[in-house]
C-alpha cells in the first residue's frame, strides 16, 4: 500500500469514529499520540483529508462512500496538484487549481450536480442578505487570520512581517489579513501591539459609541474580545465585564493585562436570571455589548465538524436563550443608552428575529447595524445591531 492509501485509510478511520462530541482538533491530537510511527507531513495530510471531508457539509453526507467522499472533499479544498489526488484520481487533480464554483460544476454523484443547500442545508434559514451560494461555497475555502493592531504599530509590525518574508493585506487602517496558520506570536513578540481578532468581530466595534466617563457593561464578555476593542475606542470609560464562565474570566484577565487594561469590574452573572439589584445598578449603563451565545453558525467556516453534526433544532434553543439573557440586560441600560446586540450566527431566528422580540417587548429601537458578510475576505459572518432605549 502507499503512503497516500495509508493517509486515506487513517483519515476513514477518524471520520468514522469521531462523533462531534468534542473539537475535532481535541480528537485528533490523541489520535495521532496513539500513532506516533507518524511524521508531521503524514499528521498533517491525514488532517487535511478529514478537515476537506467536514468541509463538505451535509452534500452526499449518507450516500457517498466514505473515501470517495474524502477524496472530494480533497479536489474541492486544495489548490494545487498534490500527490493524492495525482494516484486516486488524476482527472480531479488536472482540475484542482479551478475556481470553487467551476470544480463544483464538475463534479456529481449518482447524476446530481451539488446545491448550496446540500452543503449548507439550512439556506432557508439564513439572515437577511447572505448570498447563500457564496456563503456556502466559502466552506471550501480555509478563512484567514486577522489581526487588530493596537498603539499605532502599524509602520513596525509592517517592518517585522517584511523581515519574516509574510505578506499581509491591510483591510483597513488597523485591521491586517494573514493566511491561515501564520506564526503571527514568533514575528510580533510584543503582544501588546495587536489582538488576533476576525474581521467581522472587528467590524461589530463600528457601533460602539464610547466617551470619556460613560459606564458600559460587557454582559457575556468571555474572553474580552469587545472589550478590549470597546477600550482601545475610548479608554477612558468604565467598564463592567461578565460571564457564566468564571473560569473564562481568568483568559480576560490575562489578556486585559497584556495590553495594560487596568480598571474594570468584574462580575460573575447568569443572565437567564434577573440581574439581583445590588450587584448591578439597574438604569445605569450608557452601553452594553450583549455578544449572546449562539449556534456559532457564522464561523464554522474554522470549525467545519460543526456543520456536519449540527441539528437544527439548536437554533431554537438559542434564540429561546438569547430573548431570556436579553430581556434580563435591557433593564440596566440608561434611557437613550444602547445595547449592542450581537452573534456570530447566519441564521435570522438568532439574529433578526431576537431584535424584533428586544424592540416589541422593551420599547428599545433598532437604530443601525445588521448582518455582516465575512465570506468574501475569508472572515467570519457575524450579525451586530444598535439598539437604543
Ligand atoms: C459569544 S461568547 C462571547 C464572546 C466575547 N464577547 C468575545 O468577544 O470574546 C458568549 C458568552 O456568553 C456566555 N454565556 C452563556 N450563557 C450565559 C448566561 N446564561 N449568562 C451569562 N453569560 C452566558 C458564555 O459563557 C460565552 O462566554
Amino acid at each position: 500500500m502507499t503512503r497516500w492509501e495509508n493517509y486515506l485509510l487513517s483519515a476513514e478511520k477518524i471520520v468514522t469514529t469521531y462523533d462531534g462530541s468534542l473539537p475535532l482538533h481535541h480528537f485528533l491530537k490523541p489520535f495521532f499520540k496513539q500513532n506516533p510511527q507518524m511524521g508531521s507531513r503524514d499528521r498533517r495530510w491525514i488532517s487535511q483529508l478529514a478537515y476537506a471531508f467536514y468541509r463538505l457539509g451535509h452534500l452526499w453526507k449518507n450516500e457517498m462512500p466514505v473515501k470517495d467522499r474524502l477524496l472530494l472533499g480533497l479536489f474541492l479544498c486544495e489548490t494545487q496538484s498534490n500527490e493524492i489526488l495525482a494516484l486516486l484520481k488524476p482527472e480531479w487533480n488536472e482540475q484542482v487549481t479551478l475556481p470553487v464554483a467551476e470544480k463544483l460544476s464538475a463534479v456529481s454523484f449518482n447524476g446530481q450536480s451539488p446545491t448550496p443547500n446540500d452543503i449548507f442545508p439550512f439556506t432557508a434559514s439564513l439572515s437577511e442578505g447572505i448570498d447563500a451560494v457564496a456563503f456556502a461555497n466559502a466552506y471550501f475555502v480555509q478563512p484567514r487570520l486577522f489581526i487588530r493592531v493596537r498603539k499605532n504599530k502599524q509602520e513596525a509590525i509592517t517592518a517585522l512581517l517584511q523581515d519574516a518574508g509574510v505578506t499581509g493585506e491591510w483591510l483597513a487602517d488597523d485591521m491586517l489579513a494573514l493566511s491561515n496558520g501564520t506564526n503571527i506570536e514568533t514575528i510580533i513578540k510584543n503582544k501588546d501591539w495587536y489582538e488576533i481578532q476576525d474581521a467581522s468581530s472587528q467590524q461589530t466595534g463600528q457601533l460602539f459609541t464610547p466617551k470619556p466617563g460613560q459606564r458600559w457593561w460587557d454582559a457575556c464578555a468571555a474572553s474580552g474580545g469587545k472589550s478590549l476593542l470597546l477600550m482601545d475606542k475610548e479608554p477612558r470609560v468604565q467598564l463592567t465585564v461578565s460571564d457564566v464562565r468564571v473560569s473564562i474570566l481568568q483568559n480576560l484577565y490575562e489578556r486585559f493585562y497584556t495590553a495594560g487594561i487596568k480598571n474594570y469590574e468584574t462580575k460573575a452573572l447568569d443572565l437567564t436570571l434577573p440581574v439581583p439589584p445590588k450587584t448591578l445598578d439597574y438604569g445605569s449603563f450608557d452601553g452594553i455589548i450583549l455578544d449572546a451565545p449562539c449556534t456559532g453558525s457564522g464561523t464554522w467556516g474554522r470549525s467545519p465538524e460543526h456543520l456536519y453534526f449540527f441539528e437544527e433544532t439548536r437554533i431554537n434553543t438559542f434564540h429561546n436563550l438569547q430573548k431570556r439573557i436579553a430581556e434580563n440586560v435591557v433593564p440596566l441600560l440608561k434611557k437613550g443608552g444602547s445595547l449592542i446586540y450581537i452573534t456570530c450566527s447566519a441564521f435570522k431566528q438568532e439574529n433578526e428575529a431576537v431584535v424584533k422580540h428586544i424592540c416589541e417587548h422593551t420599547g428599545l429601537q433598532w437604530r443601525d447595524g445588521g448582518i455582516i458578510t465575512g465570506y468574501n475576505i475569508g472572515a467570519d459572518t457575524m450579525f451586530a445591531a444598535k439598539l437604543m432605549k
